[in-house]
């Protein structure tokens, strides 16, 4: 029986697959999310998988013919309206497949494909004019933690990617509070790290838009987060929800993640 329990912000769990499942493997992990999951537990907790472009379709028939209680996004967009951009894909086509989010800015794109906070800020632009919405990503690598300068990094690159966003927009975006250090290495920052930027992030909207556009404004923890440990990070006040990468390719932890204000230490 679920605990009665009520959030300022209805909290967001979210499964970026990164580059794993084909098309036929989204549909199996979906439909067994979806399965564990009751209506009243997907009324409380907002839940979105976040597979591959390639699997796309796939989860938008299953969850369309189905009327499934799940959300789901891509994992990037191009800056770009359509045209000559070999491999890019256009924000209009990922609104046309029904998604509701787009993660933007993860530190694998920065990383990887050499993204900087002009870009981010470019697909953020991209992903509004698309009417989909943002799953920002800002974190620091383990030298500015070392260095403390974790939040100024943070806070430096919200406003580099929200440069020239109006209240309007910004009212709907997610943010996501990803430590470089934390991704995939099992290295869960601790509830305390986590409220500690969540909260300068929340501090940061505030006073470049308004407190109450703040206070409505999901903001996020990602970074080896587990079954075992994300009550204890959801307990904290201004985390929202989570963005899941490892854990949320297995059906079963991911739906235990999901379920996380039955989880004892939740209470
Ligand atoms: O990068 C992440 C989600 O976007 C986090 O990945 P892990 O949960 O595998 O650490």
């Amino acid at each position: 029986m679920a605990k009665k329990v009520t959030f300022e912000r209805r909290p967001l769990i979210a499964g970026n697959w990164k580059m794993n499942l084909n098309h036929l493997e989204a549909i199996a992990l979906t439909q067994k999310v979806a399965i564990s999951l009751t209506e009243e537990q997907l009324a409380l907790v907002e839940v979105a998988v976040i597979p591959p472009f390639t699997d796309l379709r796939s989860v938008q028939t299953l969850v369309d013919g189905d009327k499934l209680h799940l959300v789901y996004g891509a994992q990037d967009l191009s800056p770009h309206d359509s045209g000559a951009y070999t491999g890019d894909i256009s924000g209009s086509m990922l609104a046309k497949l029904g998604c509701t989010y787009v993660v933007i800015g993860h530190s694998e794109r920065r990383e990887y494909h050499h993204e900087d906070d002009t870009v981010v800020n470019a697909k953020v632009k991209a992903a509004y004019k698309h009417g989909l919405t943002p799953i920002l990503c800002i974190g620091e690598r383990l030298d500015v933690r070392e260095a403390a300068g974790h939040v100024p990094h943070c806070t430096a690159q919200l406003d580099a990617a929200l440069a020239k966003i109006s209240a309007e927009q910004v009212a709907s975006i997610v943010i996501a509070y990803e430590p470089v250090w934390a991704i995939g290495t099992g290295k869960v920052a601790t509830p305390e790290d986590a409220q500690e930027v969540c909260a300068a992030i929340r501090t940061r909207l505030a006073e470049k838009y308004s407190p109450e556009i703040a206070n409505g404004i999901r903001i996020l923890y990602g970074g080896s987060v587990k079954a075992k440990n994300v009550a204890a990070i959801m307990a904290q006040p201004d985390v929202d929800g989570a963005l899941v990468g490892g854990a949320s390719t297995d059906a079963d932890e991911f739906a235990t993640i999901a379920r996380f204000p039955e989880h004892a230490t939740a209470s």
